[in-house]
């Protein structure tokens, strides 16, 4: 058996090397990164054209290979997602989600599965869904109410952001977060996770070349400290809130009580479980202020530590994609009539639409894959490393290299998408050229929420949601741009950040199209 071995690994040796995939030389010391840019999804998106669609390049003394092809991206996230499956070490993940110690950067193992687990029961599975579709309606409802307030253009995106913000800490804490819809804590609440987003998108030098770490050039990692203490304070005040008892959705259902409940059970990082954590012992923790950095993985889960994952991920996400599928629709009044009279034909005017009406609304639904198309939340999808070397497509992966899925680009890949940068929600309808076509990370021309293990853990909120308010701000109200703006003229800058944000953020004035009481009903007649 040892011998046979000894053979098998020396022709292993012997066998020659695959080339590295191609890619541009970079400069001594910080390699290529220099060249990305203000909008480095672009810019490695033009790179593809010039290497093809498996790109290598050299951030300091990280290699990092970009697909940039639904083939490559399937050959990465199917094919070899085992060995994708962790994220590269990162100073968000150290000076923002507590040290590793959360569901997005956590490396891929027992702690990272039960955490998983334990959002998707109850927060992402279908009867979780189901359970929830009120608070997603009254949300919906409560956002189509704030617009009726007669007062000119508004941001289309804060309204929206509230609105999710809303619904999510109502499932997640068990209470509205903003009472009083956009106001200063809304505000600064956006504030936050727009900076967090901004900072997490920056390739921060100091992640690339260790030696260059302390002189932090960007500004990134005391950027991140000082949002961390703003964080911090915030969900403190958010459990302190919770637990100071009744007051919110009352059923302890919300993923906070289910967390603080399971605690108990909960898998600590070697697989064991903490059968002895003393769960009111474990809250008083998380209410007094104590020391987050430095724990050790195998500490036990932190429901913080979830719960910034959520807003974070969750809230701009969702919002900025309405926002753009919005803008998008305002830009081609076609378009946007032929989704209000699907959603008259379906809903009528007297009552808003609610979540069972949904898969009742194909245009709407092809409307919302095309704005995840064209408009992809998360450009750059979120960096995975290679934890051993490998050959792709004939190509050889060294082991630590950082993969970045370019998803934006794909999506908009001549090769596979006809005139790709039109919005033409058509080509997903029955007799359209991807009528089949779906966002759900099987079919990797179209991967807004990646693929494989890692797919984002919020997807089927993610989708609904999005669904649930780009029909209501369409059905309820017309739409029309500030005097002197023409549709066509429409501003569609992005601006790079780990999420994609309009660059001029839309403003509109809202006009009242249903009936006066189906602003305060959206129960199905
Ligand atoms: C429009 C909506 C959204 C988009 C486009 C989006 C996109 C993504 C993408 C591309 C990833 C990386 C997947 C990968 O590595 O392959 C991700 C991960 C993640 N998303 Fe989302 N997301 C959205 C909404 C949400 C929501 C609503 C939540 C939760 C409330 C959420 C929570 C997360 C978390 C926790 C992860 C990390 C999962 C892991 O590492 O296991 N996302 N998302």
């Amino acid at each position: 058996h040892l011998l046979l071995s000894a053979v098998i690994s020396s022709r292993g040796r012997s066998r020659r090397r695959l080339p590295l995939p191609p890619g541009p030389k970079g400069r001594p010391i910080l390699g290529n990164l220099l060249q990305l840019g203000a909008k480095p999804h672009q810019t490695l998106a033009a790179l593809s054209r010039t290497y093809g669609p498996l790109v290598k390049l050299r951030f300091g003394r990280v290699d990092v290979v970009v697909a940039s092809s639904a083939s490559a991206a399937a050959a990465f996230l199917k094919t070899h997602d085992a060995n994708f499956s962790c994220r590269p070490p990162n100073s968000g993940a150290e000076h923002i989600a507590y040290n590793y110690q959360d569901l997005v950067f956590a490396p891929y193992g027992p702690r990272w599965r039960s955490l998983r687990k334990l959002c998707t029961v109850h927060l992402f599975s279908a009867k979780a869904l189901d359970d929830f579709r009120h608070v997603r309606e009254e949300e919906a409802a409560a956002l189509a109410r704030s617009l009726l307030a007669p007062g000119g253009e508004m941001g289309v995106g804060k309204e929206v952001n509230v609105c999710v913000a809303n619904a999510l800490a109502r499932v997640v804490i068990g209470r509205r977060v903003f009472g009083g819809g956009v106001g200063r804590e809304a505000e600064e609440f956006r504030g936050m996770v727009m900076e967090m987003m901004r900072l997490a998108g920056v390739f921060n030098v100091g992640d690339f070349v260790p030696g260059l770490g302390w002189l932090d050039p960007q500004g990134v990692v005391a950027g991140m400290k000082r949002l961390h203490r703003r964080y911090d304070a915030m969900l403190d005040k958010m459990i302190a809130e919770h637990a100071a008892g009744p007051g919110g959705e009352g059923n302890g259902a919300d993923l906070l009580s289910v967390m603080i409940r399971s605690l108990g059970e909960a898998v600590d990082g070697e697989g064991g479980t903490i059968s002895d954590v003393n769960v009111k012992a474990l809250l008083l923790v998380v209410l007094t202020s104590y020391e987050r950095r430095g724990r050790t993985p195998s500490s036990p889960i932190h429901p913080v530590m979830v719960l910034q994952n959520l807003f974070t991920a969750g809230t701009d996400t969702t919002a900025s994609t309405v926002e753009w599928a919005l803008a998008e629709l305002i830009r081609q009044p076609r378009v946007l009539t032929e989704a209000q009279v699907e959603i008259d034909s379906v809903v009528g005017r007297s009552r808003l639409v609610c979540d069972g009406d949904l898969a009742s609304l194909p245009f709407l639904q092809a409307v919302v894959k095309e704005t995840f198309r064209l408009h992809p939340s998360t450009p750059l999808s979120l960096p995975r490393i290679a934890s051993e070397s490998c050959d792709v497509a004939g190509y050889h992966i060294p082991k630590g290299a950082t993969l970045l899925v370019n998803i934006w680009a794909i999506a908009r890949d001549p090769e596979t998408w006809l005139s790709p940068l039109e919005f033409r929600p058509e080509r997903f309808l029955p007799g359209g050229e991807h009528a089949c076509v779906d966002v759900k990370g099987t079919d990797f021309e179209l991967i807004p929420f990646g693929a494989g293990r890692r797919i984002c853990v919020g997807m089927s909120l993610g989708i609904r949601m999005v669904q649930l308010l780009t029909a209501t701000l369409v059905h309820a109200f017309d739409w029309a741009l500030p005097a002197g703006q023409s549709p066509e003229k429409l501003d569609m800058e992005e601006a790079y950040g780990l999420t994609l944000q309009k660059a001029v953020p839309l403003k509109a004035r809202a006009t009242p199209r249903l009936d006066r009481q189906a602003y305060g009903a959206h129960s199905k007649a």
